[in-house]
Formats: C-alpha cells, sequence, structure tokens
C-alpha cells in the first residue's frame, strides 16, 4: 500500500466518525499544490548530477502551510503527499494557526560533500522560492536535513526577498533559530510517552523501551526519557541496533556516536538488527525512523504494550487494526510528534515579532501544548470508544472541516 493510501485510510475512519459528506472528504483531503522540480549541480568531481524536488502544499484554511524538508532516496511524490497531508491534521490537533505541506528531495544526502549538499539545497530554493514564504508556506527539518540546511534555505530566499528569517524554521541559533527547536520533538515524544503510560498506570521509571532510529526524534527521545528515569534497552539505526539487557547508557551512546556516526559497536552492547528491535521484549516501542515498518507482517510479533509513533506515518492500516484488536496502545504520529512543529511555530512567532523567548519559556509552552493535546485526544477516544489514532484525527480533520466551512472556499 502507498504512504499516500494509508494516510487516506486512516482519514477515512474518522470521517466516516464525523459523518463528512463525500464532498467534504474530497475537498479536505485534496493537495491545494503539488511542485515537482528538476535539482541539477555540479558534483564536486565535476560532473552533473541531476535530482527530484518536491514541495506538496496540502490546506491552508487555518494559516500559512508548514512543514518539513527531506533529504533521503526514497522521496518520492506520494510519499510527500502522505506526509504534507499528516502536517495539515497535525498542526490543527495541537491548534496552531498553520496548514499543512512537505516537502524532500530524492537524494542519499549522507553521499554528498557539504558543498554539494548546499549547492542542492539552494537549486532547489530556486525552483520553488516563489511558491514558499512566511505566509505562504514554511520549510523546517525532517530526515536527512538540520539546521544548516535550513541556514542554507534561508540566505537562499532572502536573495530574492531581503530579509525574513521567518521563511523557514529549526535554524542554527546564530540565525534566529529558536532554543529549544532541535530537542523539540524528541522532548514531546518523551512528554507524550509519560502521558500515555500515566493512564495505562504505568510508571514512567524503570520501563523498558526500544527506539528505532537515533537521529535528531530518536536521540532526544532518548535523552528525555532517559532523564524520566526509563530504561532504554534497545536502540537502533540505518547501520543496525543494539540491546542491553540492563538498559543503555544514553549519554555515554550520544557522545558516542557524535563521534563514530553510528550506535554499532556500542561497548556492553549486543549487536541486534532493525527488524529484531522491533519485536523485542519492552513495554514501549518507538519507532523514530521510516515510514511503513510496521506490518501485517510483523505486527503480531510486537511484544510493546504501547506504540509510541515518532515517525511519521510508520504504521500500515492492517497493523494498526491488528494492534487495536491484541490491546496495544498506539499513540498516533500525528500527536507524538507534533512538538517539532509546534516550536517550529514559536521560532515563526519570534521572528516575526525581532523579539526572542528564554529556553524556558519555550519548554514550558511546548509542555502545555504537548499535554493538553494529548488529554483531548484521550478523552475523544474515551467518549466516542474509538481508537486514539482516530481520536486524533477526528480532532484534526474537526478543526480544518470548521475553517474550511468558515472561510468558504
Ligand atoms: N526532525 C523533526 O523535527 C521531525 C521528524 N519527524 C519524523 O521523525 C523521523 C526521524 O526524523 P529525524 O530524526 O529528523 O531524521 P534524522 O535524519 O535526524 O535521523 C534519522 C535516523 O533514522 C535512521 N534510519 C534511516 N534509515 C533507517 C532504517 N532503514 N532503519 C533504521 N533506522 C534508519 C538513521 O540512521 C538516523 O538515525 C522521520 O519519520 C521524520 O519524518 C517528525 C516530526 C518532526
Ligand atoms: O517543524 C516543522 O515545521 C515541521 C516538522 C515536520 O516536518 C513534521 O512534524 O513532520
Amino acid at each position: 500500500m502507498g504512504s499516500y493510501e494509508t494516510a487516506c485510510r486512516y482519514f477515512d475512519q474518522a470521517s466516516r466518525q464525523v459523518g463528512l459528506s463525500r464532498n467534504m472528504q474530497d475537498l479536505l483531503r485534496t493537495p491545494e499544490r503539488e511542485v515537482k522540480v528538476e535539482v541539477a549541480i555540479e558534483r564536486d568531481n565535476g560532473e552533473i548530477a541531476t535530482y527530484i524536488g518536491y514541495r506538496v502544499q496540502h490546506d491552508s484554511s487555518r494559516g500559512p502551510m508548514k512543514g518539513g524538508l527531506r533529504f533521503h532516496p526514497e522521496v518520492d511524490a506520494d510519499e510527500v503527499l502522505a506526509l504534507a497531508s499528516l502536517m495539515t491534521w497535525k498542526t490543527a490537533l495541537v491548534n496552531i494557526p498553520y496548514g499543512g505541506a512537505k516537502g524532500g528531495i530524492s537524494v542519499n544526502a549522507g553521499q554528498l560533500s557539504p558543498g554539494e549538499l548546499e549547492r542542492v539545497t539552494r537549486k532547489f530554493i530556486d525552483k520553488i522560492y516563489d511558491v514558499i514564504g512566511p505566509l505562504k508556506d514554511i520549510p523546517a527539518p525532517d530526515m536527512g536535513t538540520n539546521a544548516q540546511v535550513m541556514a542554507w534555505i534561508m540566505n537562499q530566499y532572502e536573495k530574492y526577498r531581503g530579509f525574513n528569517p521567518a521563511c523557514v524554521t529549526g535554524k542554527p541559533l546564530e540565525l534566529h533559530g529558536a532554543d529549544g527547536r532541535e530537542e523539540a520533538t524528541g522532548r514531546g515524544v518523551a512528554m507524550i510517552t509519560r502521558d500515555a503510560l500515566d493512564h495505562l498506570k504505568i510508571d514512567v521509571a524503570g520501563v523498558t523501551v526500544a527506539i528505532q532510529g537515533f537521529g535528531n526524534v530518536g536521540s532526544y527521545t532518548a535523552h528525555f526519557l532517559d532523564e524520566f528515569g526509563a530504561k532504554v534497552v534497545a536502540v537502533s539505526d540505518a547501520s543496525g541496533g543494539i540491546y542491553s539487557a540492563d538498559g543503555i547508557n544514553i549519554p555515554k551512546l550520544i557522545e558516542y556516536t557524535k563521534d563514530t556516526g553510528a550506535v554499532k559497536g556500542f561497548p556492553e552492547t549486543e549487536a541486534i538488527s532493525n527488524e529484531e528491535l522491533l519485536t523485542s521484549n519492552v513495554t514501549v516501542l518507538i519507532p523514530a525512523a521510516l515510514g511503513g515498518v510496521l506490518t501485517s507482517e510483523n505486527a503480531r510479533d510486537i511484544r510493546a504494550k504501547c506504540i509510541i509513533e515518532a515517525a511519521n506515518n510508520p504504521t500500515e492500516p492492517e497493523a494498526d487494526e491488528i494492534f487495536e484488536k491484541n490491546g496495544v496502545v498506539v499513540v498516533p504520529d500525528i500527536l507524538a510528534n507534533a512538538g517539532g512543529v509546534t516550536v517550529s511555530y514559536f521560532e515563526w512567532v519570534q521572528n516575526r515579532q525581532h523579539f526572542s523567548w528564554e529556553k524556558s519559556r519555550v519548554r514550558s509552552e511546548l509542555d502545555r501544548i504537548m499535554n493538553d493535546s494529548f488529554e483531548l485526544v484521550w478523552k475523544i477516544a474515551t467518549d466516542k470508544k474509538v481508537s486514539l489514532r482516530v481520536a486524533a484525527y477526528i480532532l484534526g480533520i474537526g478543526r480544518v472541516g470548521r475553517a474550511t466551512v468558515l472561510g468558504g472556499i
């Protein structure tokens, strides 16, 4: 099943619950604009390399469109559309004044030199600068991109439009970034994990956790869960996984990966595969890498009581049904990983006001929004006797639907 078909299946389930008409469903699910561009650069060896870049602007009924930019070889039009639609429901769920968008380039960023990566980024902005902007569509980091890439985006955009830091978020602190954005998605995932465990009457202290992916989101999730006293026993990245029944020393692992670039070979752990990580004997499983990793093939083997979707779109609908039947609690991506876009919103607000906040303010506002959103979704799920995913979509779709009706088309 394609990524967008998966996203639509979840949208359809919630639409049926709220009794959305067929015409309204068509309107809400159809993207406003899909952009596909050639991104050609000269490589360091003088050869020409051509990549394809995408930006999908899904919905703007609640405000400028917002969403990350992914550099990964598997990026394609279907995946970017799916991710853009998730952004629409996510920004509505946490009630920040944005619509949804997403972008990406089908490229293996790890195989490019810093200079090549910069040229790819700048060329992409040359191709799309006229459709993005602080009041139109604001990119941010996602897989394979970081604060440096956001700095190049800002600089390139400003060559056309003049000083305008609110045109992109997730920037370095020295270039109008928000203190707290880098950690925000992982911090939000950890907060939501603690909220879910509280409702399940499980103490976060000592709870066993497995995390797939140890990039921005996975490593900060591990950091905050470790601070809360959880026992992270398994972690993986694209190079494979590591396991320790006694719990992995997360601060040391973070230092180790800064030096080596991978979790592989971390002392006092045993090597496991990514598939073994997913089925390891833990209470909490956190996919924090690619989409589509929990499938009908492996869902019955998952032993976790609770899955927190830090990654976007990690669960195929068949797997979701199996989890529901087996009583596995799944906190959906549009709630679990909304901390990143929430602090992106704070960064944009600061840039537009030319006034920066203390990190303590960023953290406390983030924590409040994440906790309030979780409680609201939990209540809808309980009242309507639906899964947390359907409840999260009901909340998001309801807000987008009402804005669309009030504003008109
Ligand atoms: N960066 C952000 O603020 C946000 C990210 N997300 C989602 O979180 C997920 C991770 O994003 P980031 O941490 O930003 O990306 P990243 O590029 O910083 O890290 C990705 C991690 O996934 C690992 N990985 C890649 N392929 C893998 C594979 N086949 N098996 C296991 N691990 C693999 C990489 O080695 C790396 O550790 C994505 O699904 C992204 O859409 C969601 C919300 C916000
Ligand atoms: O920070 C942002 O604006 C977007 C983050 C993102 O791409 C996501 O939540 O999936």
